[in-house]
């Protein structure tokens, strides 16, 4: 059974470049949370990965999972079975999406027998946040970033991803309509730059725990 807690446990999600990590970060300077942030570096196959997908996949996606079993059990531990609230740049299910994108079929059928074991009891969050936004904004937003493993990811690939994210928000609105999702929309809120556009997401936020905590 998945743990249970009753502080807010907020994920940002969206696909690469949609803005989560600057959005989390926001959030938990503004609501003073924990922060769980997204490890992208320590992974030492994802350069790798970026230059020949089929043959580095099964490892990248391992160490994705691994390392994210590792910080949420770390997480229920240190922070949400003592009340803490928390605000995280991912979301677990996001392993699965890529997973599905990425692998050949023998090695999904072998990751998604060790992500079921391993992500059963894992906590899971109470609100999400879903930042969508066009191919080109994505590909923008990567583009400045410069990070120079991901000058090599293919459009396509992307636009695959974005498909995927948007049928997995549906659908998780379906199955737990009790988890509220807010949907974002990252083309034309600059919660990095605009104090305006951050401040009536922080709105929709307060609002969804308000409601949460009144269920309780
Ligand atoms: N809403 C926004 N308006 C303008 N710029 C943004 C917005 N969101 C993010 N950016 C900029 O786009 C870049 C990518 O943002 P960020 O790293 O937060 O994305 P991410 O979703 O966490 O990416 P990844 O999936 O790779 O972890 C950063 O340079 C950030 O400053
Ligand atoms: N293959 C794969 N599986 C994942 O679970 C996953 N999570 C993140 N990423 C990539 C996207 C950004 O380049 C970078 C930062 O998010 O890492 C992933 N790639």
């Amino acid at each position: 059974m998945t743990k249970q807690f009753d502080a807010p446990f907020i994920a940002v999600e969206g696909p690469i470049g949609a803005g989560k990590t600057s959005l989390a970060l926001k959030l938990s300077e503004h609501y003073r949370f924990h922060l769980l942030e997204e490890i992208v570096d320590e992974n030492p196959f994802l350069s790798k990965f970026y230059e020949d997908i089929d043959e580095w996949s099964f490892q990248t996606e391992m160490f994705f999972l691994c390392n994210r079993f590792k910080q949420l059990e770390d997480l229920y531990e240190n922070q949400l079975s003592k009340g803490y609230s928390v605000v995280s740049d991912y979301h677990i299910f996001k392993n699965h999406l890529f997973a599905k994108q990425t692998l050949r079929d023998e090695h999904l059928a072998k990751y998604e027998r060790i992500y079921n074991i391993l992500t059963g009891d894992l906590p899971r969050p109470n609100v999400i946040l879903y930042i969508n936004a066009s191919l080109d904004t994505l590909l923008n937003r990567i583009s400045r970033r410069g990070r120079e493993m991901e000058k090599s990811i293919d459009p396509s690939y992307l636009q695959q991803l974005s498909g995927d994210y948007e049928q997995f928000m549906r659908d998780h609105q379906h199955v737990y309509p009790e988890i509220p999702v807010i949907t974002l929309d990252g083309d034309r809120l600059d919660f990095v730059a605009n104090p305006h556009d951050f401040s009536r997401i922080v709105d929709q936020l307060d609002e969804a725990i308000t409601k949460k905590r009144s269920l309780l």
